[in-house]
């Protein structure tokens, strides 16, 4: 548990993950794993056709945040180095739920397991939580051409899945620090203080880790 904290920013989609692990890395002065998104090949065709190219699709992001990890997120915390990242690895299992089924649904099951069972797991947890309105709202800000048509249920469903799925990681790794923010209240991006209450929450407790290492 003492070692220098592996940080994941998280919540569904539009919530804001990038902005602020962005904006964390630069302040903490700490290196940043970023999620691939302009080169996913599948993605435009998955928005149009869910059940055509979930599988596909989930493939795609399990084989990219795990050779990610084995790069180079690895080494950071082999070398007691705090890094943050825009994504944590149980994202993945979070998607698939919802988007794969049957037969497909359980080979993703143990693909998933095999691997990423022995990967590290981030140990302190940014869950940015926003309302439907929110994530609608930022979404349309971004203008990715192919997120412009997702289906609204789609999205309040994973706000669902992201509250159970972070309840769940409290109950089972009950070392695992989990810091909820409110993006429909708090607002890093206009609001100074806001990032900053957020930005020492994590130096104390990269800190208090470090000192017990
Ligand atoms: N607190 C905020 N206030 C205003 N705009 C924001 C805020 N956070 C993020 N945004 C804007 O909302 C959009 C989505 O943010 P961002 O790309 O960081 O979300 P994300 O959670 O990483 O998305 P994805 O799930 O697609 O990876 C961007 O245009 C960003 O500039
Ligand atoms: N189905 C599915 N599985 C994932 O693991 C996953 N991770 C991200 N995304 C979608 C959300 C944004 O549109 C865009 C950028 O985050 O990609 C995913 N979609």
């Amino acid at each position: 548990m003492n070692q220098p904290p592996f940080i994941a920013v998280e919540g569904p989609i539009g919530a804001g993950k990038t902005t602020l692990s962005t904006m964390l890395s630069q302040e903490l002065g700490l290196p940043i794993l970023k999620e691939i998104v302009e080169e996913n090949p599948f993605l435009g065709k998955f928005y149009e056709n869910i059940d055509e190219w979930s599988f596909q699709l989930e493939m795609f992001f399990l084989c990219n945040r795990y050779k990610q990890l084995e790069d180079t997120g690895i080494q950071y915390i082999a070398n007691n180095q705090p890094v943050i990242s825009d994504y944590h690895i149980y994202k993945n299992m979070i998607f698939a739920q919802r988007t794969l089924k049957g037969v497909k649904r359980e080979k993703y099951r143990q693909i998933y397991h095999l691997l990423t069972d022995d990967l590290p797991k981030p140990d302190v947890i940014v869950y940015i939580r926003a309302s439907l309105d929110t994530l609608l709202r930022r979404i349309a800000k971004r203008q990715r051409s192919f997120e412009q048509g997702m289906d609204t249920a789609y999205l309040e469903q994973l706000i669902l899945d992201y509250d159970e799925a972070m309840a769940a990681i409290a109950e089972r790794e009950p070392d695992t620090t989990i810091i909820t923010i409110d993006g429909d209240t708090i607002d890093f991006v206009e609001n100074r203080e806001q990032f900053d209450e957020i930005a020492t929450r994590l130096k104390e407790l990269i800190h208090e880790r470090i000192q017990h290492t």
